[in-house]
């Protein structure tokens, strides 16, 4: 297995697909799309359009969807969630689809849809991840992150270099066994130097910042957390994520 690192959506080469991309976006979409699995959730539509997500909403009996939208880090008016990992319980999720829309997670995963195999990952859900690579053995990996409006994000480096460095260690693999271009060995660098501090890093990364000018430090502190759910959303079809 090849694990390779890009950490924007439009870093990913255009004229190629892995046999796996991952879409990581730490802040906080693919946490909170592993926190409304854990929630029970049946799936996850994602959509970069709010209105073509309302009409797709339209299809389905209202009880059954819940409308999650997220601009500037804030929930969008006239939709039931934001993306917040916080929302989802089991009384407001469980049974019910999400109609998802946020800033950046969804441009990556509109990105990788094409791959035979698509996944998300968060610090939350690293282990699982790992369990599930191992499981598949696919050859070539892309560990996307879905960065900042086409700039660089320090949480999903760092959750891309958690998910190789454990790999490594669980194959016993060197870094020319295991990582398949330089972004990859950077972040794993990069984890080592983070990984007692999640918190911390949340606080010092730009999209940190950003939530904790909203006075979003319970988000920062939830998506800090490592390996604490055994959920792997994975792609049934493009724009479409389950818990399989
Ligand atoms: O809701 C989020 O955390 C971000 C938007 S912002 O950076 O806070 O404005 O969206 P995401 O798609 O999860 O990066
Ligand atoms: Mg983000």
């Amino acid at each position: 297995m090849k694990l390779f690192v890009y950490h924007t959506p439009e870093e990913t080469p255009a004229d190629a697909l892995p046999d796996c991309a991952i879409a990581i976006d730490v802040l906080r979409a693919t946490t909170t799309m592993a926190a409304a699995f854990a929630a029970g959730a049946e799936a996850i539509e994602v959509f970069s359009d709010l209105d073509k997500l309302v009409q797709a909403a339209q299809q389905w009996p209202s009880e059954k969807c819940i409308l999650a939208g997220e601009r500037g880090g804030q929930r969008v008016d006239g939709f039931d969630l934001g993306n917040s990992p916080r929302d989802h319980s089991p009384e407001r999720t469980a049974g019910r689809r999400l109609f998802m829309s946020t800033t950046n997670g969804t441009r990556c995963l509109q990105r990788i849809q094409a791959a035979p195999s698509v996944m998300t990952a968060a610090l939350t859900t690293r282990q699982a991840v790992v369990d599930k690579l191992l499981a598949k053995q696919p050859e070539t990996v892309w560990l996307v992150g879905s960065g900042w409006e086409g700039t660089y994000s320090l949480e999903d480096t760092v959750c891309a270099g958690a998910i190789i460095h454990s790999l490594m260690a669980k194959n016993n693999q060197s870094f020319v066994d295991c990582t398949g271009n330089d972004s990859a060995v950077a972040a794993v660098a990069l984890y080592e130097q983070w990984q007692h501090r999640m918190a911390e890093l949340m606080r010092v990364a730009t999209h940190g910042q950003r939530l904790l000018g909203l006075k979003n430090t319970a988000d920062l502190d939830y998506c800090a957390q490592m390996d604490v759910m055994d959920i792997v959303p994975e792609q049934e079809r493009p724009g479409v994520l389950v818990n399989r």
